[in-house]
């Protein structure tokens, strides 16, 4: 089996995760993808992020009716930051049969010569590059060929429409009370404000 892994913050989950997820799938002809939200993220440190908890379920809900996407709690119920190479390590002796793929969006491909273990990450596992606006993948491309020695055959490039979203910028809209629709999926949109999320409430 061909297992794609889409580790992430999801706060909240958008449809930038859900058609990158979806045509990563389609293009490396993987059988399933499994989503897996950071528990503490190892980069975003500085930043209020939205209770593990809430981050999962908005996830749940999102893939829920897609036999092929499911989603783990396996980071989230770790009390320390979740390095992508202590995640695969633990996929790799899970599923010692199938054949491991990460998706990233190109923005943190970028940064990936600075993930801890990257070595050991492509040894482990593939890694699926997505187009994201504002990140070439040319020129990514040709940066991680000369950051660092890579076997480049375990990394793959998959051009996707560019989404110029991002949670960010939707916890921004949420906060200001606009619309979201079509951006994130409604029973996530409903999960929001029935918890009060994002200071959205029922009211908006
Ligand atoms: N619009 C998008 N197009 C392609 N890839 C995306 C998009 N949004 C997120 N991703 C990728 O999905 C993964 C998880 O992203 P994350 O949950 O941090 O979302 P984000 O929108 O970048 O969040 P934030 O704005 O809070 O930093 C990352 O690999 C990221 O590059
Ligand atoms: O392991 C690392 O050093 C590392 C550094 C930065 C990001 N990651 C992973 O990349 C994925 C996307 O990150 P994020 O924060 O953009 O959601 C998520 O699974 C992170 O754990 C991993």
């Amino acid at each position: 089996m061909r297992m794609g892994l889409f580790g992430g913050t999801f706060d909240p989950i958008h449809i930038g995760h859900l058609v990158a997820a979806r045509l990563a799938k389609e293009a490396l002809q993987l059988d399933r993808v499994i989503f897996i939200p950071s528990g503490i993220p190892p980069h975003k440190s500085g930043r209020e992020i939205t209770p593990a908890g809430n981050r999962f379920e908005m996830v749940k809900l999102a893939v829920e009716q897609e036999p092929d996407f499911s989603v783990s709690d396996w980071e989230i119920r770790r009390e320390v930051p979740s390095y992508t190479v202590d995640t695969l390590e633990s996929f790799a002796s899970q599923f010692p049969d199938d054949e491991l793929y990460f998706i990233v969006g190109a923005d943190m491909l970028y940064d990936f010569p600075n993930w801890h273990n990257p070595g050991r990450i492509l040894e482990i596992c593939q890694v699926i590059g997505m187009t994201r606006p504002g990140f070439a993948l040319d020129e990514c491309r040709t940066l991680l060929r000369t950051s660092m020695l890579l076997p480049e055959h375990r990394i793959h490039f998959v051009e996707m429409p560019g989404l110029e979203i991002s949670s960010t910028w939707l916890r921004d809209r949420l906060r200001q009370r606009r619309s979201v629709h079509y951006l994130i999926p409604d029973r996530v949109i409903r999960f929001i404000e029935e918890n009060g999320l994002y200071d959205r409430g029922h009211d908006s």
